[in-house]
């Protein structure tokens, strides 16, 4: 129920329960919930989604009064019926949880803002506290997964990156799908994610749900939402390394993660202080990247539409690319075709070179690094962002503070790609090191350049790839999350008084 309406979508009812007037313990309204008989219950509660500002979403609680039990206990029934048919909503769950994400409060935040709420919407949760990094993404491999509806992370975008690796690779195992192969067409897995956010930038929670607000997720959950999610996957020769969901950025932000990982003890202000230190000393990496444009989409990085709940972009995404069967006899794609509608390609120095996936909104920047990029229209925003005066590059970034055009500069470059390549310019290398990279595409030059370095690492959903020469395909709604997308904050309507909208 939004603030400011008196409309109840039965949708959004998170349980009904019986309530007893109580000699001992009382909450505020002088009851406490507890499982009654039907001789005595002449009260029942319903629980529901209460909408706040900000795309906040707390439980709320209207309590009826019945003079007669057994009309109580009927209407009781008949609503939990009601609920029994959300058949989206799940009913068992396998939850991972982080203990050492973020500011380390992920247990507490599952134990305190999470399981009561699992509990009173009869959410059978499995726990798992992981004990090392790479736990959770291991035991997806080996644990059974059929009676489940889905696997929640507690943690960061770290963490969530797990679960996504662990589950798609376990479904092309499982589908005799090939996923090193590029061209390959990835089976969907069944299980939809969600993310209760407790990390240090949050960015998948906040560009899905529109908030990183552990409560909010958690009724996302329980409500059984569904948002269909892009995945980049992310290769090297013909390997696949990573799968990725938001941010991929090689230069600027591969130094800031790769600096910020050796400082996880500082906490989410590791980024800050790595930031600042790799802006001091900025780099600049020469290479080529060669990227397929998303010429049909009719779309934008430029646009001024955002991607929202029921995002018409995604959903026409959707109908296109149904997915169609695997075949592994099937031959690799022919030899990539440059010029007009095929592939293009642009050498340079540059800063960064960015990949966004969808808005990548968080906490450091609100509409995020690409404010026009869609949560599952199957591209990637590709930013390349070319050499420039520091004090130039600090325009752009502090363009991410606020509402400004963060492409409005000469120095950038922004395309919507299906897929993209990146080879950068080796330095510095003996010869031995030379021919096997080369037989790897990457491009070498021997004379050093003023201001050149060596390779920068990419930043993977904030996990790190040592290989700078990657291929990029985006594979449109791999997976799906237990969210809606960004909620418009406009005034709902339904009815002018208070009604279910069953
Ligand atoms: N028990 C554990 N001990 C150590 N590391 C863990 C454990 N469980 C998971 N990890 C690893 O911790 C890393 C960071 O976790 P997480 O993403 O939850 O937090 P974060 O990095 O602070 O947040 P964000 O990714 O949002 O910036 C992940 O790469 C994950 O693999
Ligand atoms: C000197 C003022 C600078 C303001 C700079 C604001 C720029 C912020 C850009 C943040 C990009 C965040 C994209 C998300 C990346 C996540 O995947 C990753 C892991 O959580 N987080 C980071 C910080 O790499
Ligand atoms: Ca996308």
């Amino acid at each position: 129920m939004s603030s400011d309406s008196n409309v109840l979508d039965l949708s959004e009812v998170i349980a009904v329960t019986p309530v007893e007037k109580h000699g001992g313990q009382r909450n505020k309204d002088g009851f406490s919930d507890i499982e009654l008989t039907p001789i005595s219950c002449s009260r029942f509660a319903v629980h529901y989604v209460e909408k706040k500002r900000g795309r906040v979403w707390r439980p709320g609680r209207v309590t009826f009064k019945c003079q007669d039990p057994t009309v109580c206990r009927e209407w009781i029934d008949r609503l939990q019926e009601r609920l029994n048919q959300e058949y989206l909503r799940p009913r068992r769950l396998l939850v991972f949880v982080n203990p050492f994400g973020g500011k380390k409060r992920g247990v507490q935040i599952y134990q305190q803002k999470v399981a009561p709420l699992f509990d009173l919407a009869r959410i059978k949760a499995d726990v798992i506290v992981t004990e090392r990094a790479g736990h959770a993404q291991d035991l997806l491999q080996e644990l059974e997964l059929n009676k489940l509806d889905g696997i929640v992370c507690v943690g960061g975008d770290g963490m969530f990156s797990e679960i996504l690796n662990g589950l798609i690779v376990r479904t092309q195992q499982e589908a005799g799908v090939d996923k090193d192969w590029l061209a390959a067409e990835l089976v969907r897995p069944h299980l939809r994610i969600g993310i209760i956010p407790a990390g240090s930038t949050d960015a998948v929670s906040y560009a899905t749900v529109g908030v990183n607000d552990p409560v909010t997720s958690a009724l996302h959950i329980i409500i059984g939402d569904c948002q269909p999610l892009d995945v980049s996957s992310v290769h090297y020769r013909s390997q696949l390394l990573r799968y990725n969901v938001s941010f991929l950025g090689y230069g600027f932000y591969g130094d800031v993660v790769r600096d910020s990982d050796l400082r996880r003890w500082m906490g989410p202000t590791r980024y800050d202080y790595s930031g600042f230190k790799k802006f001091c000393r900025r780099k600049i990496y020469e290479g080529e990247v060669a990227f397929l444009p998303c010429a049909d989409q009719g779309s934008s990085p430029y646009d001024q539409i955002r991607c929202t709940e029921g995002c018409l972009v995604c959903k026409q995404a959707g109908e296109k690319n149904k997915p169609t069967p695997f075949n592994p006899s099937e031959e690799p794609r022919a030899v990539e075709t440059f010029g007009p509608g095929g592939w293009q390609r642009v050498r340079g120095r540059f800063i960064a070179i960015n990949a966004a996936t969808n808005s990548c909104a968080c906490k450091k920047t609100p509409k995020g690094v690409s404010p026009a990029a869609h949560l599952a229209d199957g591209c990637t925003d590709l930013i390349l962002i070319h050499a420039t005066p520091r004090y130039r590059f600090l325009g752009h970034l502090l363009k991410h503070l606020t509402d400004s055009d963060r492409f409005n500069h000469s120095f950038i470059e922004v395309y919507r790609v299906r897929e993209f390549k990146f080879r950068p310019v080796i330095i510095e290398e003996t010869e031995d090191e030379q021919v096997e990279d080369e037989e790897a595409g990457v491009l070498s030059r021997r004379n050093r350049r003023r201001n050149t370095r060596r390779n920068s690492v990419w930043n993977c959903d904030g996990e790190i790839i040592d290989q700078p020469a990657v291929d990029v395909k985006v594979h449109c709604q791999l997976i799906k999350l237990f969210a809606r997308g960004i909620e418009e904050t406009k005034q709902s309507s339904c009815w002018p008084v208070g009604c279910f909208c069953a």
